[in-house]
């Protein structure tokens, strides 16, 4: 097998006295679609923020694309990164929240541009052409001078997508992008990424508790609980035969679903 895109190696997360990932051990290849489900406060969205830098950790080391991610190496000794070196690494990642976190005040355009041009120094006009040819891709050209205020959830999500994508990350990560909205417009966003799990080489990491769909885009499935992997496995399979108890009690729940 190649090297992971994403290595957690022992990876220790604490809040206060709560230890919310115990010695994780996780790996993504290259490409793959993966899902974590889990019951609430597992650890699930940890992990996401933790590889989007925005939650350190406490123990263990992280590797993406075959780079250290909280630790860089100095004399050939590792030490905590930088916050160069974690700006570096941050680009190989996009990430897509729960709540959207677009800028209120910008228009939907502006969303997109703002980081190709601060971040990666791209052009106005560069980063404007990326911007028609993401949010082209899911489906809102014509709301590009619109502010966020004026679309729909489902919409502004689409947004949140388009803008993680202008970019050009190798990996995707997906922060229960349909729970905050209502249930007629989930579709349209799950179609969305559906779109690009299937037509683009992108790695991409999910947490959702929409089962069904995690079903139809992953590769495999993991099931989180207290901060560990239970079991994991390809979806027909961890939904249809799990062998430990804990993801059998999780996913029943869930089997009207199917
Ligand atoms: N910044 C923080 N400070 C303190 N505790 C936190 C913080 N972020 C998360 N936690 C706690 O860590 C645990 C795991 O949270 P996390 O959001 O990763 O769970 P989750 O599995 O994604 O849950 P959910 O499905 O409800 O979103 C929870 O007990 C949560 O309260």
């Amino acid at each position: 097998m190649n090297e992971p895109i994403i290595k957690f190696d022992n990876v220790v997360k604490r809040f206060g006295d709560i230890t919310v990932l115990d010695s994780l051990n996780f790996q993504v290849q290259k490409g793959e679609k993966v899902t974590i489900i889990g019951p609430s406060g597992s650890g699930k969205s940890t992990v996401l923020r933790i590889l989007m830098t925005l939650e350190a950790i406490n123990e263990g080391i992280i590797h993406v694309a075959g780079k250290p991610l909280w630790h860089e190496y100095k004399d050939d000794r590792l030490v905590p990164a930088s916050e160069g070196h974690l700006r570096e690494m941050r680009k190989e990642m996009g990430m897509v929240f729960q709540q959207f976190n677009l800028f209120p005040h910008m228009t939907v355009r502006r969303n997109v541009t703002e980081a190709p041009v601060q971040v990666l120094g791209l052009s106005k006009a560069e980063a404007n052409q990326r911007a028609e040819e993401y949010l082209d891709l899911v489906g809102l050209s014509d709301q590009a001078d619109k502010f966020p205020r004026q679309l729909s959830g489902g919409q502004q999500q689409r947004v949140g997508i388009a803008r993680a994508l202008a970019m050009r990350p190798n990996i995707m990560l997906f922060d229960e992008p349909t729970s905050s909205l209502d249930p007629e417009l989930v579709g349209e966003v799950l179609t969305v990424i559906q779109r690009l799990a299937e037509e683009h080489d992108l790695t991409m990491l999910l947490v959702t508790h929409e089962m069904q769909f995690a079903k139809q885009i992953s590769d495999r499935v993991c099931f989180f609980d207290k901060g560990k992997i239970v079991e994991e496995g390809p979806p027909e399979i961890l939904y249809t035969s799990p062998k430990e108890e804990r993801t059998r009690e999780f996913l029943k729940n869930f089997i009207n679903q199917e």
